[in-house]
């Protein structure tokens, strides 16, 4: 589903965010990309989304080499990878219904199919009775719940998730793991970028570290493995 191949990052600076980076990962899989500060967790992500472009290497996705795909196809990237982030990124002056009806727009859905998809994304999340509030009426693990509704709406078989509970008190965390998880068991694949050292240890999926640029542990039911 995903697949890099020999990936290396070195930003303008000369900073070497990747080396060498060699990962597969398989359909309907869970994976949680953890490591220290500065290891290169936002660049993975922001290359999966073409946000940043390799030095050297190939990005796979769903059997589509996406290394040198034009600009003009990145939201057409957008059907395939939705993105969850940890400042939820909410449109502020739209209802939670235009939000996660706006990323059906975007690819140019027929209205009929919004109409349908968006309640049913929007009761998936519990968030029926909320539809017609603004962001800032909602409370962090709302909003959150709204940006995963917006992410899954297209049915992307891929779900990245970037910190998503970084935000949110722990219970709270725990709600919003428990739908990334339903969410993965309805098939899509998911990889979470996180800190959160208590959720990596309870969900005991694949964990990815990385340090320095490099891949030091791929753990098939892991840990989180550092103290922070
Ligand atoms: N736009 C950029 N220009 C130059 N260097 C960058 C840029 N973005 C990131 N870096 C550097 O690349 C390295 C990897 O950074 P990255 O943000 O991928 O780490 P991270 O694992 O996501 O860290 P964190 O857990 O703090 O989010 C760091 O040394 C960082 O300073």
């Amino acid at each position: 589903m995903i697949e890099l191949i020999n990936i290396s990052k070195r930003y303008k600076n000369g900073v070497m965010a990747l080396s060498n980076i060699n990962l597969k990962i398989e359909k309907g899989e869970f994976v949680f990309l953890v490591g220290p500060s500065g290891a290169g967790k936002s660049t993975i992500i922001k290359m999966l989304l073409k946000e940043v472009k390799p030095t050297q290497g190939r990005i796979i996705i769903d059997n589509e080499d996406i290394t040198h795909i034009h600009r003009r196809k990145v939201p057409y990237l957008r059907r395939k990878v939705g993105v969850v982030f940890q400042d939820f990124r909410l449109l502020p002056n739209k209802t939670v219904y235009e939000n996660v009806a706006f990323a059906m727009e975007i690819i140019e859905a027929a209205g009929k199919e919004i109409r349908k998809q968006v309640p049913m994304v929007l009761s998936m999340v519990g968030l029926s009775n909320k539809a017609k509030m603004y962001p800032n009426q909602l409370s962090g693990g709302e909003q959150q719940r709204v940006s995963i509704a917006r992410a899954i709406v297209n049915n992307p078989p891929i779900l990245i998730a970037d910190e998503p509970t970084g935000n949110l008190d722990p219970e709270t965390s725990w709600e919003i793991m428990k739908l990334l998880r339903m969410v993965n068991r309805r098939g899509t694949t998911v990889v979470m970028a996180t800190h959160a050292k208590d959720i990596v240890d309870m969900m005991q999926q694949r964990v990815i570290a990385l340090e320095k640029g490099q891949v030091v542990r791929d753990d098939k039911k892991g840990g989180y493995g550092y103290e922070d």
